[in-house]
């Protein structure tokens, strides 16, 4: 096993006008190929987290490290690249371009970031599209897609540079519980071919099939413990 990610005694202030701790002092470590899920009461500071992690929020005390890279104290164009090379993401809400097909939304970020020419991007693109079994609806624009499919598409999308890690706040959070299934599975399947997965979310049924459930409360982990998976 190798550590894909460190987070180290992270802590996170917000001001509301007045200056509050919304982190205290979160430290853990994920490993190459684990489905990792974060539980804990609505404001306990799940999607705070992911948004540091995910590099997008610098203003933090601690140290964050992810594929062997100290991330901590970085700029913003560092980061902005490292975001392209290394992380998926997948929301709630799938943000999609609803003109644009199901294929040319996966193709965006590996044009975005430019390291295979147009024509591997395609291919590419459709082999991800091939392994959510998407690839059929590949012409279609997103817009004429259900909301189960646009978020099939959505996890094809975060692929697209085989990320070292894909981060989902509340993936499943709209769907119906057929929908949730077959995204749970497809990231499932995509752990056990070797994909790191970190997912919010409040589904209890998720998070107990996933490798390991981190719980949180009040901003601080109260619980990190692997589950036994059927
Ligand atoms: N930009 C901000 N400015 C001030 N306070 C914020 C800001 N963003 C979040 N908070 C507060 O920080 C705390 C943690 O919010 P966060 O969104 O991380 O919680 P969460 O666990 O993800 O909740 P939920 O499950 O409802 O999405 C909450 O008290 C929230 O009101």
């Amino acid at each position: 096993m190798s550590t894909v990610l460190s987070a180290r005694n992270l802590n996170k202030y917000f001001y509301d006008p007045e200056k509050f701790r919304v982190l205290t002092d979160v430290s853990f470590e994920v490993q190459k190929g684990e489905f990792l899920s974060i539980v804990g009461k609505s404001g306990c500071g799940k999607s705070t987290l992911l948004y540091l992690l995910s590099t997008m929020d610098t203003e933090y005390e601690g140290q964050i490290e992810m594929a062997g890279t100290k991330l901590t104290g970085r700029s913003q164009d560092f980061l902005a690249h490292f975001r392209n090379e290394h992380l998926g993401f997948v929301f709630q809400f799938h943000f999609l371009l609803p003109e644009f097909s199901a294929l040319q939304n996966v193709m965006l970020p590996g044009l975005k970031l430019g390291k295979y020419p147009e024509k591997e991007i395609e291919e590419r693109a459709m082999e991800k599209l091939r392994l959510i079994g998407m690839a059929d609806y590949a012409r279609k624009p997103a817009s004429k897609l259900s909301g189960g499919q646009q978020q099939r598409v959505a996890i094809a999308r975060a692929l697209i540079n085989d990320p070292t890690i894909i981060m989902g706040d509340e993936p499943t959070g709209n769907l119906d519980k057929a929908n949730t299934e077959n995204v749970f599975d497809i990231f499932r399947d995509l752990a056990s071919k070797g994909q790191t997965i970190i997912a919010v979310t409040h589904d209890p049924d998720f998070a107990a099939g996933t490798n390991r459930t981190i719980e949180m409360s009040d901003g601080q982990i109260i619980g990190n413990h692997e589950n036994k998976i059927q």
